[in-house]
């Protein structure tokens, strides 16, 4: 572990919640990450399964770990559980700071094409590749690479369907809370889309789950998915998950919607039904 610094670690559920940075290649800064190490990591003698857990706009690797609860049902679970940030940091990109659906804080776990973007904003290979590697390696005491799960909130949601359908088999169970489904149809997706792969539609194709599950040929997956009635972005249509539904009916891959009523877009939604997403990554991680 000589490339990790450790930033913070502290007891919760019998585990460890920690943070670690180091500098990442792809992204070329130093980024952080979190790591949940239950209690049965404890003695290093047991492989845990690991549930990658990706964060939605305006968020840091720190929204996650202090709001939705989590560590209560890894702990139960004996499930590692790993979060990184959003976009890279400390790097200054004109543009990158103006608006907070775009730049910092909104790296949609995708690889930019388009200058000025291209050399930084490669998300989607420091996610599947480079953190992914690093996990197994620098904790390969205690992580079992057959068992790799992933979920997330919105644009992280996007993000985890997407890691998914692209790189069959990379992650044996997926969820996700408010997910951004069809980025090609909403207006953040339009706008990230536009600035980090240019205007050319078909390359949009690749980092949309919609079109995605329409070409998926990997492994069985079922797709779970919760999105609150009363979330303002779903009423204004940045959201989109019955484009997603219907994509995926239209191929016979199960999907479930659970419609939530009342609840919005915030971590109260996510903290509500954080156990049952934990616990359906358990029951296909430890089958
Ligand atoms: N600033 C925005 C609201 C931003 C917001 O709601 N961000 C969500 C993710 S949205 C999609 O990716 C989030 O997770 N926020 C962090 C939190 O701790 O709640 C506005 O002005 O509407």
């Amino acid at each position: 572990m000589d490339s990790l610094e450790l930033v913070s670690s502290n007891k919760v559920f019998g585990g460890y919640q920690k943070v670690y940075s180091h500098e990442s290649a792809e992204l070329k800064c130093k980024m952080n990450f979190s790591i949940y190490l239950p209690p049965q990591a404890e003695g290093g003698d047991v492989k845990l399964p690991v549930i990658f857990y990706l964060s939605g706009l305006t968020c840091t690797e720190q929204n996650f770990i202090t709001k939705s609860g989590f560590q209560r049902y890894a702990a139960e679970q004996g499930i590692i559980v790993v979060g990184p940030d959003t976009s890279p940091r400390g790097v200054k990109i004109p543009g990158d700071d103006e608006t907070w659906d775009f730049g910092v804080s909104a790296g949609f776990y995708l690889d930019a094409e388009k200058d000025p973007w291209s050399n930084h904003y490669r998300m989607g290979s420091y996610l599947n590749k480079e953190l992914y590697d690093l996990i197994l390696k620098a904790f390969c005491n205690v992580v079992d690479p057959n068992r790799i799960g992933i979920m997330g909130h919105s644009m992280g949601g996007h993000g985890a369907l997407v890691s998914t359908l692209r790189n069959p088999g990379l992650y044996k169970s997926v969820s996700a809370f408010a997910p951004i489904c069809n980025p090609s149809a909403c207006p953040w997706g339009v706008k990230a889309f536009t600035g980090y792969l240019g205007e050319d539609k078909n390359k949009w194709q690749d980092w949309d789950a919609t079109e995605l599950v329409k070409k998926y040929d990997g492994p069985p997956l079922t797709l779970l998915l919760d999105q609150g009635a009363a979330d303002k972005f779903y009423i204004e249509k940045q959201l989109l998950p019955e484009n997603l539904v219907e994509a995926c009916r239209s191929v016979g891959v199960p999907v479930i919607l659970n419609l939530r009523e009342g609840y919005d877009h915030s971590y109260y939604f996510i903290s509500t039904y954080i156990g049952e997403h934990i616990n359906f990554h358990a029951k296909i991680l430890k089958a």
